[in-house]
C-alpha cells in the first residue's frame, strides 16, 4: 500500500508548568491519506491545537517527542531552515484566530504574495499580484482590487478568516491543517469556507486535518474522525462508523451533545477535561466523569483496540457502559 501522506508515531507534546512537564498530546499514533479530511474532535483543553502546532513544528517551548513522517520522512530531524521551507508550502496552517496570524501593519495583498514570493521567488512582481488576486476571487473576497490595500483591522472577521485561508492555499499544499477555521464565522461564511477546503482536497488530493468542535461539520466534511480526550485518541473511525455506531462513552456523549428532532432529553455526561496539571494518568482518563460504572471495567492501561476494521476504542469500559436513568443520575450528580 502507498505510505499515507502523514503518518505520527507515539507522538507527545508535553509544556512545562512550574517545574515540571505535562503531557498535553500523550503518546498519540494517526495517519492521514492523500485527498482525505482527518476530522479531530474533543472538548476545549483535549489537546487538538496542541497536536497541530506540534505537527507543523510551531511550538518554542514544548517538548515533543515520537516521530512526524509527512511523505515517509522524519520532520523532527529537519532543521529549521529545511523546516521553514515545508510550512506553508507543503503543509499549511489554518489558525483559529485571524487576527493573532495576520501582521497588523501590512496591507492584506501583501501578506498573500509574501507567501507566493517565500516559496516561488522567480515568480515576477506582475505575476504575483494577479496569483493574489486570483486567490482573494477563490475565497470569496468581493472587490479584490480594493481589499488587496486593506489592512487587517479594516477587514470583517469573515474577511480576515478568508485572507487566512488564501495564505494556507497560496503555494497549494499537500497538508492542510485547519484548527476551528469556522468557529467565529456565521453560518453562510461557514458553508462557503467549508466548500473551499474541500474544494483544496478535491483539486489537488491534498490531506486535510480538520479540528473543530462541530461535530456537524465532522458529519460532512470528514472521511475519518479521531475523538481526543485529555491528551490521548479514545476512538477513531470512519465517520459512517462513529456516526453509526459510537462507543466510546465520551464520544456518546458528545455525539448526544447535538439535539436530535423529537429528542426531549439528551443525555450528556458533566464534568470538563481537567488542567493538565490535574489530568488523571493512570488507567482510564475518563473513569471519573462516569462513576456509575464498575471500577473493573476499566482496564489497568487502557489500549486502542480496533473492534471492527479502522475502528478503535481505548479501554474496555465502553462494553459496560450506559447512561444512567434520570433517578440514578440524580444521585451521581445531585437534583441541580
Ligand atoms: N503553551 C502552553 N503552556 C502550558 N499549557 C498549555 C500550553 N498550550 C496548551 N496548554 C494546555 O494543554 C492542554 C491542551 O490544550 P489545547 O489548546 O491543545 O486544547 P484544545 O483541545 O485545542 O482546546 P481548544 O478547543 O480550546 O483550542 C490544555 O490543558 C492547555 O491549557
Amino acid at each position: 500500500m502507498e505510505n499515507p501522506l502523514l503518518q505520527i508515531n507515539h507522538l507527545s507534546t508535553s509544556f512545562r508548568i512550574g517545574d515540571q512537564y505535562y503531557r498535553a498530546v500523550d503518546d498519540v499514533s494517526l495517519s492521514v491519506n492523500k485527498n482525505e479530511v482527518l476530522g479531530i474532535v474533543g472538548e476545549s483543553g483535549s489537546g487538538k491545537s496542541a497536536l497541530a502546532y506540534s505537527i507543523m513544528r510551531l511550538h518554542n517551548r514544548a517538548k515533543i517527542e515520537g516521530e512526524i513522517l509527512f511523505r515517509g520522512k522524519d520532520i523532527m530531524t529537519l532543521k529549521n531552515s529545511e523546516m521553514n521551507k515545508l510550512r506553508g508550502n507543503d503543509m499549511a496552517m489554518i489558525f483559529q484566530d485571524p487576527l493573532t496570524a495576520l501582521n497588523p501593519l501590512m496591507p492584506v495583498g501583501n501578506q498573500i504574495g509574501e507567501t507566493l514570493l517565500l516559496h516561488q521567488p522567480n515568480i515576477s512582481k506582475h505575476e504575483r499580484k494577479e496569483r493574489v488576486l486570483e486567490l482573494l476571487h477563490l475565497v470569496g473576497i468581493p472587490r479584490p482590487n480594493y481589499v488587496y490595500e486593506q489592512f487587517p483591522h479594516e477587514l470583517s472577521g469573515g474577511m480576515r478568516q478568508r485572507i487566512v485561508i488564501a495564505i494556507a492555499i497560496a503555494n497549494k499544499p499537500e497538508l492542510l491543517i485547519a484548527d476551528e477555521p469556522t468557529t467565529a464565522l456565521d453560518v453562510t461564511i461557514q458553508a462557503q469556507i467549508l466548500d473551499l477546503i474541500r474544494e483544496l482536497k478535491e483539486d489537488m488530493h491534498s490531506g486535510v486535518i480538520l479540528i473543530t468542535h462541530d461535530l456537524g461539520v465532522v458529519a460532512e466534511m470528514a472521511d475519518r474522525v479521531a475523538v481526543m480526550y485529555a491528551g490521548e485518541i479514545v476512538e477513531i473511525a470512519d465517520v459512517v462508523s462513529l456516526f453509526e455506531n459510537p462507543l466510546h462513552p465520551y464520544t456518546r456523549s458528545l455525539l448526544n451533545s447535538v439535539p436530535a428532532e423529537g429528542q426531549d432529553r439528551l443525555h450528556v455526561i458533566q464534568g470538563i477535561v481537567p488542567a493538565l496539571q490535574y489530568l488523571p494518568r493512570e488507567g482510564c482518563r475518563f473513569r471519573e466523569r462516569i462513576p456509575w460504572i464498575d471500577p473493573s471495567a476499566h482496564e489497568e492501561h487502557p489500549e486502542l483496540h480496533e473492534v471492527e476494521p479502522g475502528h478503535f476504542v481505548r479501554c474496555t469500559c465502553f462494553k459496560q457502559f450506559y447512561f444512567p436513568d434520570k433517578r440514578e443520575e440524580a444521585g451521581i450528580y445531585g437534583n441541580s
